[in-house]
């Protein structure tokens, strides 16, 4: 089901986010630049998108790596996933970093990351002196086996 995200451009050569397929969970984001840019291995480079979003309450946009880019020109997120909060409304921006051992090159207009739109919970932490059981309890970190 489809919900109006309200979008503002702030560059002439913005593009607004598209969905690749009718089930893309991401949209991409496009670099909104003045020409080519090498980024050298190991570097980051923090990429315009031209866009501000005001991502619903209760959402958050998270920006992911396109798996395409990171398997063909090493370039991902150096913080990973980003995290864009309702109540941002400044410009998004991509910190790509090139893990790669080769300079890659991004174009304006370049797909640079994808932005998935979630709900999530805003917890009332509440202290207690124990927690429920369950069948896990404190296994973790591979602890169900090695398969
Ligand atoms: O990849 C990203 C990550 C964040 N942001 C914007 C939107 C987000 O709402 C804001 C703050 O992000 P975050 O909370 O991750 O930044 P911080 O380093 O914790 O700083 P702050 O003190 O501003 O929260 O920066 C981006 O444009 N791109």
């Amino acid at each position: 089901m489809k919900q109006q995200v309200n979008i503002k451009k702030l560059d002439d050569r913005a593009v607004i986010p598209t969905y690749g397929t009718a089930f893309s969970a991401g949209a991409d984001l496009y670099a909104c630049m003045d020409g080519p840019v090498t980024i050298a291995p190991g570097e980051t480079y923090l990429v315009h998108t031209g866009i501000s979003v005001a991502v619903p309450e209760g959402y958050a946009g998270l920006i992911y790596a396109r798996s395409g880019l990171a398997t063909k020109k090493g370039l991902a997120p150096a913080n990973k996933v980003g995290v864009i909060d309702a109540d941002y409304r400044g410009e998004i921006m991509v910190a790509l970093h090139n893990h790669s051992a080769q300079p890659a090159e991004i174009d304006n207009g370049e797909r640079i990351a994808q932005m998935v739109i979630t709900p999530f919970l805003t917890a009332e932490f509440v202290e207690r002196d124990e927690l429920d059981e369950t069948e896990r309890g404190t296994g973790g970190f591979g602890s169900t086996g090695t398969k």
